[in-house]
């Protein structure tokens, strides 16, 4: 069970942010722009409210401006789509994101899909889960775009991998699938209704698990050096206390695989990082110029 089996997302997603901000500093001493984030929260998740705190901290800490938008949780459709009508106009604004889940009231993909395509960050827009779909020039989902380098970093080449995703959400499931297809691999997209998913992930060269179910993936569904990506990050009580695990039975896992992402540590950094990334391209199409 050696240490570097565990794949470290948090120090990979720190290098990526002083990259990015290196490419902030030239954004802004040659071309006279700063790239902007806006985040809109509505409602008081407390969970959401912490990731939003990391996004706008990280967001500044790169170079880049952030905006908070934070709304009640009575907030109408109209009121969100007002203010994303002001954002899509706003040229101080490159990017912006909606935090999900949205309250009851709200459509959530009305909503996602009234942000200017080109200022979608998360890249849930039809039009750019069209783009990465046929092969266009769009933004693409930061966790699954995460995941990737993460693979591609390890591995290489992925062309010819066996890789099985588990989960077909529309965040993550289906365009990690597209991702790894666009990188030449055999992709298996399982999911709930899945026979014998055991029988399929031992197939895999590489997994991916997304489907919020606390340690579902065991050890001995994992063919010997399989890769395993965990994007579950589910919130448990084990001896008395809360407890942040994934998707896979990492105990299990770790004696199995080449390679494992960690929760927390693995993914969720680097969600974070390529949003910050997903601002930049974004900005510097805005604007024109190659950073
Ligand atoms: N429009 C939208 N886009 C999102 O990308 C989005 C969203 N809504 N709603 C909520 C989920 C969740 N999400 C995470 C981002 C970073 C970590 C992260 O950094 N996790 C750390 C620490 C986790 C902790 O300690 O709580 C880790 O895994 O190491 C987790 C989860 C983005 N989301
Ligand atoms: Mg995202």
């Amino acid at each position: 069970m050696s240490e570097q089996k565990i794949i470290d997302g948090k120090a990979f997603a720190a290098k990526l942010r002083t990259k990015i901000a290196a490419q902030v500093a030239v954004a802004k001493s040659k071309h006279g722009f700063t790239p902007g984030l806006a985040v809109v929260l509505v409602g008081e998740d407390p969970a959401s409210k912490v990731y939003v705190r990391n996004k706008g901290e990280q967001t500044k800490e790169a170079g880049m401006a952030s905006f908070e938008y934070k709304l009640p949780e009575s907030t109408s459709q109209a009121e969100l789509l007002a203010l994303i009508d002001k954002l899509n106009k706003d040229a101080a604004v490159h990017g912006i994101l909606v935090q999900l889940p949205l309250p009851k009231q709200i459509d959530s993909q009305a909503v996602i899909n009234a942000i200017d395509p080109d200022k979608d960050v998360d890249g849930f827009h039809v039009v750019n889960a069209g783009r990465l779909a046929t092969g266009g020039k769009g933004l693409v989902p930061c966790t699954p775009f995460g995941c990737l380098l993460l693979l591609k970093d390890l591995l290489g080449d992925l062309a010819g991998k066996h890789a099985v995703v588990i989960g077909r959400s529309n965040i993550v499931g289906k365009p990690m699938a597209q991702l790894l297809l666009n990188e030449s691999c055999t992709v298996t997209i399982a999911h709930s209704k899945t026979r014998d998913l055991p029988g399929e992930v031992r197939r895999a060269d590489i997994v991916v698990a997304a489907v919020g179910r606390p340690e579902m993936v065991k050890g001995d569904w994992l063919k010997e050096g399989a890769v395993v990506i965990d994007v579950g990050i589910n919130r448990i009580e084990r001896d008395g206390k809360g407890k942040l695990v994934g998707d896979c039975d990492f105990q299990s896992c770790l004696p199995k695989v080449s390679a494992i992402t960690p929760v927390p540590g693995g993914v969720g950094p680097m969600t974070i990082a390529l949003l910050l990334n997903n601002t930049l391209i974004a900005a510097a199409r805005q604007k024109g110029v190659e950073l």
